[in-house]
Order: C-alpha cells, then sequence, then structure tokens
C-alpha cells in the first residue's frame, strides 16, 4: 500500500493526537513528574543568578560594604552547582519511564498487527509497517524525553522570568515581552507548515524502507532478470524525494531558527537603550538593568527552545498519527467475546456452510455459497483453476481472515467462537509459501508448539522426508540458522519443512495449500508415501494442482465460480466431471516439450 492514502487522511490537532499516548505515561508518570520539576528546578537556579548579581552590584559594589560579598558569590557557586546536578537528575530519571513508553506502545501494535487479518497486511507495505513500528516510536520516546519535557518546563520558565522581569524593571519587561510575542505567531505559522511537512517525510521513509527492504528480499530475483539499475533507478527517485522534503524542512526550521534568534536580540536591544535611559533620568539602577539584561539573556533558550519544541511537536503528533492509524484498524480476528469448548478428543470434522467471502475493497465475492463437508478422517483435496479461490478457502479454517457471511465449523464448533489457542491446537497448516524465518530447523518446526521434544521434532522431520537433509546441516545439525526466510535452503527443502511443522504434534486436521508443489519427482514420491501415513489418521483439506496430490485423497471437490461444483473420488471425477478432467489434464511441462524436457 502507498502512504498517499495515509497522506490524504487530515490529521487533527497535535495536542490531540498526543494526548492518546496518556495511558502509556500513567503508569511511569512519577518519574516523569519527577525529571519535570528536576529540569524546572534547574532552570529556576539559573535564573536566579542574575538576581544575586543584582543584589551583588547594587549593595556590596555600590555602597563598598563587602563583608557580604563572599556569601552572595558563594551562593551564586551553589546555584550554579545546583543547576548542573539537576540537569544530571532530569537525564536519570527521564530515560528508564520513556523507554518504558516505546517499548510497551511498540509490543502492542505487533500484538495488534498478529491480530489483523492476512487481507490487512496484503494492502500494508511492510516497510510502511516497520518504519512505524520503529522509527516513529524512537522519534515518540526522543519527543517525550526531550522536547516535550522542555516544552512545559521552558514555558514555565518564561512565565517566572517576565513575572522576575516585571518585579525589578517593568518597562524593561514589557520591551521583552513585545520582542516574545511575535514568537509565538510565528511559532504557529511555522508549526502548521512544518505538520504536512514532517509527515511527508515520515511516509516517503517508509516508502524507502519498502523499496530498500523488496530489494534485499529479492536481490536473487532482481540479479536474475537484470533489474539491478531499474531498481537502482527507483531507490535513488524514492531517496530524492526525501532528500528534498527533509531539505524543505530544514528551510523551514532555518527561517524558525532566524526568527528566534533576532526577535529576542532587538528585546535586548530595546531593553538596553530603555534601561540606560532609565539610570540616566533616575528610577532604575546598574544593578536593575544589569539582572534584567541577564535574565532576558538567561529567557532566550527558553524561548528559543520553545519554537523548537513546538516543531518536535509536530514530528512527534506525525509519528503518533502514524501509529494509531495502524492501531485504530479494528482487529477482525479475536478471541470470541463467550467461547464455546470444542468436544475432545479433536476429530478434525470440517464443514463449510454457505460460506461467501469478498476481499475488502473488491468488487466481486471470491467464495459466493461454498458447501463442503470433510469427514472425520477423511482426506479432501480441492482443485481449480488459477484464481478460483483455494487459497481464500482454506486461509478461512485457521482465521487467517473470517468469513462475509456463512459459517466454517470445526468439530460442530463455529470457528469464531472457539477460543484461537484451542482453534490452532486443532489444526496444523502448510501453505504454498514455505514462510520460515531466520531462526533454526528446531524453532521453525516447533513453531506452533514451542515446548515440543526432540523426539516429536524428529517424527515429524521424518514424516516430511526432511530428517535426511536436516541431519546433514553444519555446523549445527538442527540448530543451524537456514538464512533469511530460509533462503539458504532449496524450495523443496523449504516446503518439506513447512509440512514437518504441519503434522509436528499430530493434530487432528490439516490444512494444506499445495504441499507438493515444489518438489522434485523423486522427493514428491518420498514425501507422498509419508503423508499418506500422516493423512490416514488425521482429517485433512489439501489445495491439490496434479494429479498425484488428487488421487492421494478420499475424495476430491471442485472449485468453481466460487462454489463447490462437484464432490468425488478421482476417478469418479475423471469419468463425470469435463471441468475436473481438463484441470487433471494440464500437462507437465515435460509433457509440454517432450522427451528433451524430461527432467534426468
Ligand atoms: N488480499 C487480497 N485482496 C484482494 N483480492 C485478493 C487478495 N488475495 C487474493 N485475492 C484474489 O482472490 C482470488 C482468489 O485468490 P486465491 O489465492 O484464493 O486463488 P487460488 O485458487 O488459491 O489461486 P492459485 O491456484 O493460483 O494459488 C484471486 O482473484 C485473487 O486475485
Amino acid at each position: 500500500m502507498s502512504a498517499d492514502p495515509v497522506i490524504a487522511r487530515r490529521p487533527g490537532s497535535s495536542l490531540a493526537t498526543l494526548r492518546r499516548i496518556a495511558p502509556y505515561l500513567a503508569p511511569v508518570r512519577r518519574p516523569v513528574a519527577g525529571a519535570v520539576g528536576a529540569t524546572l528546578c534547574a532552570q529556576l537556579c539559573g535564573l536566579t543568578i542574575p538576581l544575586v548579581v543584582q543584589r551583588i552590584i547594587d549593595g556590596p559594589f555600590t555602597s563598598g560594604d563587602h563583608r557580604r560579598l563572599p556569601w552572595l558569590i558563594s551562593l551564586v557557586a551553589v546555584l550554579g552547582a545546583a543547576e548542573a546536578g539537576l540537569f544530571y537528575a532530569r537525564r536519570k530519571l527521564i530515560a528508564r519511564p520513556t523507554a518504558l513508553v516505546e517499548s510497551r506502545m511498540r509490543a502492542d501494535l505487533l500484538t495488534h498487527l498478529l491480530r489483523m487479518p492476512v487481507d490487512f497486511h496484503d494492502r500494508w507495505q511492510t516497510g510502511q509497517l516497520l518504519s512505524r513500528a520503529v522509527n516513529d516510536l524512537v522519534t515518540l520516546r526522543k519527543y517525550l524525553a526531550f522536547a516535550a519535557l522542555f516544552l512545559v518546563v521552558n514555558t514555565v520558565t518564561l512565565v517566572v522570568g517576565l513575572a522576575v522581569l516585571f518585579t525589578i524593571a517593568p518597562a524593561l519587561a514589557l520591551v521583552g515581552l513585545c520582542s516574545a510575542a511575535p514568537l509565538l505567531l510565528v511559532s504557529y505559522l511555522y508549526e502548521t507548515r512544518y505538520k504536512v511537512v514532517a509527515r511527508r517525510a515520515q511516509d516517503q521513509g517508509g516508502d524507502l524502507t519498502t523499496i530498500a527492504e523488496e530489494t534485499m528480499l529479492g536481490m536473487r530475483l532482481l540479479k536474475s532478470f537484470g533489474r539491478a539499475r531499474v531498481r537502482t533507478r527507483l531507490f535513488r527517485e524514492q531517496a530524492r524525494c526525501l532528500r528534498d522534503t527533509e531539505l524543505h524542512i530544514v528551510r523551514i526550521m532555518a527561517a524558525l531558527s532566524t526568527a528566534l534568534l533576532v526577535l529576542p536580540e532587538l528585546g535586548i536591544a530595546g531593553q538596553l537603550a530603555v534601561g540606560t535611559a532609565g539610570i540616566i533620568h533616575g528610577g532604575l539602577t546598574l544593578g536593575d538593568l544589569v539582572a534584567a539584561i541577564a535574565i532576558s539573556t538567561y529567557l532566550r533558550w527558553p524561548t528559543e527552545c520553545i519554537g523548537w519544541a513546538l516543531s518536535e511537536t509536530s514530528t512527534a503528533a506525525a509519528a503518533c498519527d502514524r501509529y494509531w492509524e495502524l492501531r485504530d484498524s479494528p482487529p477482525s480476528v479475536t478471541d470470541p467475546p463467550h467461547p464455546r469448548t470444542g468436544p475432545l478428543p479433536a476429530r478434525g470434522h470440517l464443514r463449510f456452510e454457505n460460506v461467501h467471502f469478498r476481499y475488502p475493497g473488491a468488487e466481486r465475492p471470491v467464495l459466493r455459497g461454498v458447501d463442503l463437508e470433510v469427514r472425520p478422517g477423511e482426506t479432501m483435496a480441492l482443485v481449480g483453476a488459477t484464481g478460483s479461490g483455494k487459497t481464500t478457502l482454506t486461509a478461512l479454517v485457521p482465521r487467517l481472515t473470517d468469513v462475509t457471511s456463512g459459517r466454517v465449523t470445526v468439530d460442530g464448533v463455529d470457528v469464531r467462537d472457539l477460543p484461537l489457542a484451542d482453534l490452532r491446537a486443532r489444526l496444523g497448516c502448510a501453505f504454498e509459501d514455505a514462510m520460515l524465518s531466520s531462526a533454526g530447523i528446531r524453532e521453525n518446526v516447533a513453531l506452533g508448539i514451542p515446548g515440543a521434544g526432540e523426539a516429536e521434532i524428529r517424527e515429524a522431520l521424518r514424516i516430511a522426508a526432511a530428517e535426511e537433509f536436516t541431519d546433514a546441516l553444519r555446523p549445527d545439525g538442527l540448530d543451524t540458522r537456514i538464512g533469511e526466510q530460509g533462503l539458504s535452503l532449496s524450495g523443496g527443502q523449504r516446503q518439506r519443512l513447512a509440512l514437518a511443522r504441519a503434522v509436528l504434534g499430530r493434530p487432528a486436521l490439516l490444512v494444506l495449500d499445495d504441499p507438493l508443489s515444489a518438489l522434485d519427482l523423486h522427493t514428491e514420491a518420498e514425501v507422498e508415501k509419508a503423508l499418506r501415513g500422516v493423512l490416514s489418521d488425521a482429517t485433512a483439506l489439501v489445495v491439490a494442482h496434479r494429479p498425484n496430490t488428487a488421487r492421494m485423497a478420499d475424495r476430491v471437490a471442485v472449485l468453481a465460480d466460487g462454489r463447490i461444483t462437484a464432490v468425488g473420488t478421482h476417478d469418479e471425477l475423471l469419468a463425470n466431471c469435463p471441468r475436473y478432467r481438463a484441470l487433471m489434464a494440464a500437462p507437465e511441462p515435460w509433457e509440454a516439450g517432450g522427451e528433451e524436457a524430461m527432467p534426468r
């Protein structure tokens, strides 16, 4: 999915968006409040120093009585040391709670993504998901630890500083206020522009991650089709878009910082002019002027920081908005509110009853009233033309997605009424795409039963005719890492591991999507032989493209036009169903290419 539909969404106000993380902040409010308190105290210490300087100038310095001087100078040193110590405390106090917020939000996002149906993942680019789960949450953590904290503290410091200025020299305070007021307007205007561009940069970053990720994963394909140059061009193009947006951000920030620098400087110049006039005409002491200028100079950083923190607020709000876009998509595959327990022991009795299914946004439904029963202990092959909906139908059983209407039952209970853990304990699945992780063989096979013992894993590998090649793996046998997505293995080896994973624990019901598709003839025969053993004491729905697989089944169902149009044994259908005959008659590649093309 491109990021564009997301950009098109109108983001709400930054504050409203950021308020949504309040539940994550609530458990860590104490250390966060401690950090805010420490920072505020540090700033107030800094702000008090000019007042002590005023006392030095107007006291011992003017009167010539130097007895209090050492005390006052020591007080400045103490205030300075306290300021430094309190800033150190801020860092210590804020690091842990913000890291906790980040990790909890990330864990909740992952849990949420795991509850989303497969068509959600088909629609979203992985790069977009990754950049939201990683980059956006890092942005949020940094914002909370620094910008948000200083936004609060510096606003208080500014208000206190101006109040002190008013007590020392109201005229100078007014001049300072006149130079600070336009800053708020400038900051607001820039914040509005910055928000849009910051969001664009984050989305483009996500798109760039997607291209990088697809390039890494599809490296073999790109090289073999000579597409490396085209891919590089695409990557450069996307990187250029991101760079342009980043430069746009720099331009906005440069203009904002210039305004933030110039206006306070003009304010200080104005204070000097008014202050010196005040000293000449009486009503203002030298100490007052020095203190006022020192306070105004001290307040420059909080003022600049507020402008910067406001722009960071926009970036953080955009990151937050992107995060909640994912969290707000309602998870459809969840545990039922009133779960039912399936009968034990599980028998794997599977029924599709008037099942309809339409992908979100698709014009036509893929399934339009599927009725099919797979009796306990029976192996049912599912046959149909490419794109007829076989994979979609099998995905409804483990609830990778849910029916649009109708129902799927396992052992007489609607799969949506079974707790997900119970449903998945009754099932073993293997898909066309073997989907392995970069872990070892053991971890990959035991994915569904993490506590499976060595003997069980070896038995599953034996059934899937995978024991021989897994034993030969070096250096660590079953614990040898198999590369990202198992790419260090052949297609057939990956498929056999996926089969082993499905049969581990001998589930009552097996759902296998074309389990023999990537195997050569010799291995296919081996796996087929082993599979017959498993299928003899389980119920199974097996998507079949080849006659060999269909022949293994007790009965075969033909899926066409979104319905089951025929059910019977392989031989019956060959005799009576022209569509089945046509599907099974599709020549194997070597048949089409004559003897020359036959594998040797
Ligand atoms: N996430 C999706 N969003 C929209 N349409 C989809 C999605 N996934 C699959 N489809 C469409 O649904 C239809 C059925 O797809 P499905 O993969 O179930 O077919 P199939 O019979 O398993 O095909 P094959 O034999 O080639 O594996 C196809 O037209 C496909 O384009």
